[in-house]
């Protein structure tokens, strides 16, 4: 998979090198979950069928990041995570739409005659709600339309789990409650976050538990504070583990920010400066303040046996 970023309007470099007959499916795609992999799909089987290549067009940063509305959480996959999925979908060119001021106020109208006609689009495939074009004005079912008829346009119906529509705004709020049963049924993987072992305040290892303390390396949707099972990968190993997302109230009063503190079951090593991928298997418990660390330590022991049992044997 190639990817590419366009600005708009296209440059002459970019229409020399990259037009060409292609199934291009297009959407924010954040998250990447059941119902953006149906859309994919759809593109990726279409596309061997006619013998095309299959695109998929995206847009950085997220929209409501730069419109600044304030209902903006974060990212459910960055970039380079979306990019790793789709490449295991089989998609032949990816194209990261620079979204900026400019950008959203260009028309319906000209982002089909300026950006997917110029690319060669033949077929765009979208999902049912798919809206484009300045204040979401354009809808799937104009595409062919602006396209006067040159473009076949596929509307790939909402994909549903028990009845609800699987939505990216969905799996947020799904997170932001600790619900990572959901998130992960929704996305059709673990929710998985990517980030840096910092240095803390150097009291786990004291109390007979060193967590890594993970700064997220995106503006990620942070799961709920609560204590999690989760799996990590360091250096292409996976490792059990037990996380705390939290202000730590045992300890301190007033802290705004949660921190991501990971416990792997069975290591020994120094991680400081090392990147951790860790994906949410299972919430575990809120956070609580305790009574002095004695209580958090034996509580931290039932979560780390809690996190064993509840975890799959890593092969
Ligand atoms: C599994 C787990 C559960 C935790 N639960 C709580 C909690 O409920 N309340 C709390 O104040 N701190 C909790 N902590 C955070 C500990 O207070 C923290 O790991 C310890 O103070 C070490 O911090 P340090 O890494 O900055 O040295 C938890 C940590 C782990 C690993
Ligand atoms: N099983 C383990 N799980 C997590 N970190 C570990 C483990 N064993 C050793 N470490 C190391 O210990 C560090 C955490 O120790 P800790 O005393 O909590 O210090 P800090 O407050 O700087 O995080 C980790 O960053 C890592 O380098």
């Amino acid at each position: 998979m190639e990817t590419i970023t366009l600005t708009y309007p296209l440059t002459e470099d970019i229409i020399t090198d990259y037009a060409r007959p292609q199934v291009l499916a297009i959407g924010q795609f954040d998250g990447l979950h059941l119902g953006h992999a149906s859309v994919i799909q759809s593109a990726v089987r279409l596309a061997a069928q006619v013998g095309l290549p299959a695109s998929v067009m995206t847009f950085h940063p997220h929209p409501k990041e730069v419109m600044k509305k304030g209902d903006y959480e974060g990212y459910l996959t960055p970039p380079e995570e979306k990019e790793e999925i789709l490449r295991e979908m089989g998609v032949d060119y990816l194209y990261i739409v620079e979204f900026n001021d400019a950008f959203s106020r260009v028309s319906p109208q000209n982002f089909v005659s300026g950006m997917l006609l110029p690319l060669g689009t033949t077929t765009a495939v979208v999902g049912f709600d798919f809206r484009f074009g300045y204040r979401g004005e354009g809808h799937a079912g104009m595409l062919r339309e602006l396209s006067e008829n040159t473009m076949d346009v596929h509307t790939v119906p909402p994909f549903l789990i028990e009845g609800e529509k699987v939505s990216s705004s969905g799996i947020r709020k799904a997170l932001q409650e600790g619900d990572v049963s959901l998130t992960n049924s929704w996305l059709g993987r673990p929710y998985t976050l990517k980030g840096t072992v910092m240095h803390g305040e150097k009291r786990g290892r004291k109390i007979g538990f060193p967590t890594a303390n993970v700064e997220p390396s995106e503006h990620y949707v942070l799961p709920a504070k609560g204590v999690y099972a989760v799996r990590a990968n360091h250096n292409g190993t996976w490792h059990q583990g037990v996380m705390n997302v939290g202000v730590k109230p045992t300890f301190h009063d007033n802290v705004l920010h949660p921190t991501l503190e990971i416990h792997l079951l069975d290591y020994s090593g120094d991680l400081y400066g090392d990147i951790l991928l860790v994906q949410l298997i299972h919430f575990i418990r809120e956070e609580r303040k305790f009574n002095g660390i004695d209580e958090l330590v034996s509580q931290i022991t039932k979560d780390a046996m809690t996190a064993r049992e509840l975890l799959q044997p890593i092969d």
